[in-house]
C-alpha cells in the first residue's frame, strides 16, 4: 500500500506523466466504457468489500490523504473518480460548511451510493457537496480553480493517466495540492508475489461470493500496470508487506 502526494508547484506535470502500457491482463476491460460498466456493477458491494477486504484499514489511508492536501476552512475542493464519495465525506468535514466540495465520477451508479449516503448521514456540512457525473480526462471546471484535490483509488483506473494528470494540473490553484491515494506495484519481486497472492486467494476468492470475480480480478491486473514506488514526488508508505 503505497501513497503518493503529489504538490503541484513542485511541477509534477512533467516530471511524474508517463506513458503507461495499456495492457491489461484482461482485455475485456482495458477501455474506458469497460471500465465505467465494471464501477457500475460493483456499486451496491463496493463500500462493505472495502471494509472486509482492508479489515476496515482503508478509512485510516483516505484520512492520512485528506489531511495531506491541507484542505482547511472554506476551500474549495474537488475529490476526483469520488466512487461512493468517503474521501468527499472527509473533505467536506475539513472545508466546512462555508467550503465547497465537487465529487466527480464517470460512474452513475457510483454517485448514486454517493448522494443516498449524503441524504443519509445528514450531516450539515454534507449540504457543500456536489456530485458531478464526468470524465477525470476532460474536467468542466476553469484553469486554477481549486484549492486542493484529492482521487483515491482512481488515478490507477483511468485509462489516460497522462491527460487526467494534465487536468489536475490545469484546474489547481498555483500552489495546491493534490493527493493521490492508491496501491502501487513493488519492485520488490517477493513483495509484488505475496500482493498477487493476496488478490488470488483472499480478494478475489471473498468477490467471488458476491458474483464479482473477474471485478476484483481486473484489480491485480491494474495494480501489475500500474507505477512503481519510484517516483519524484514525496512517497509514503504505509503497508510494510507493500512499500518498496
Ligand atoms: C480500498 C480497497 C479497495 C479499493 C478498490 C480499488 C480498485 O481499483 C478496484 C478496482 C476494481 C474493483 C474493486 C476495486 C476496489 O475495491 C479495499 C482493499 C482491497 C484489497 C485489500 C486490495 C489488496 C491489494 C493490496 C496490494 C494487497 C494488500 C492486502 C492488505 C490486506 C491491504
Ligand atoms: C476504485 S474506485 C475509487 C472510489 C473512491 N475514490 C474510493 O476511494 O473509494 C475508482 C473510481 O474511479 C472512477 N473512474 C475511473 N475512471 C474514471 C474517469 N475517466 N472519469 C471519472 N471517473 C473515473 C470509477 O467510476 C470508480 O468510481
Amino acid at each position: 500500500m503505497a501513497t503518493l502526494q503529489l504538490q503541484l508547484s513542485s511541477g509534477y506535470q512533467s516530471s511524474s506523466c508517463r506513458h503507461l502500457p495499456i495492457s491489461l491482463s484482461y482485455p475485456s476491460i482495458r477501455c474506458a466504457n469497460d471500465r465505467q460498466l465494471l464501477f457500475n456493477r460493483i456499486a451496491p458491494v463496493y463500500d462493505n468489500l472495502n471494509d472486509m477486504l482492508s479489515l476496515g484499514q482503508h478509512r485510516i489511508w483516505k484520512r492520512m490523504a485528506v489531511s495531506w492536501t491541507g484542505a482547511k476552512l472554506g476551500d474549495c475542493v474537488l475529490d476526483l473518480c469520488c466512487g461512493s464519495g468517503d474521501l468527499a465525506f472527509l473533505l467536506s468535514e475539513k472545508v466546512g460548511s462555508n467550503g465547497k466540495v465537487s465529487g466527480l465520477d464517470f460512474s452513475k451508479e457510483q454517485l448514486l451510493m454517493a448522494s443516498s449516503r449524503q441524504h443519509l448521514l445528514s450531516k450539515a456540512c454534507y449540504k457543500n457537496i456536489e456530485w458531478i457525473e464526468g470524465d477525470a480526462t476532460n474536467l468542466p471546471f476553469p484553469d486554477r480553480y481549486f484549492n486542493a484535490i484529492t482521487i483515491g483509488y482512481g488515478l490507477r483506473n483511468v485509462v489516460d493517466k497522462r491527460k487526467a494528470m494534465q487536468e489536475m494540473f490545469r484546474v489547481l490553484k498555483p500552489g495546491s495540492k493534490a493527493s493521490v491515494l492508491d496501491f502501487n506495484k513493488s519492485t520488490q519481486p517477493f513483495v509484488a508475489s505475496f500482493q498477487e497472492w493476496m488478490i488470488d486467494n483472499v480478494v478475489v476468492p471473498v468477490a467471488t461470493a458476491y458474483g464479482l470475480a473477474k471485478e476484483y480480478e481486473y484489480l491485480k491486473g491494474s495494480i501489475r500496470e500500474y507505477l512503481t514506488g519510484v517516483s519524484s514526488s514525496v512517497t509514503k508508505n504505509l503497508y510494510p508487506f507493500c512499500c518498496d
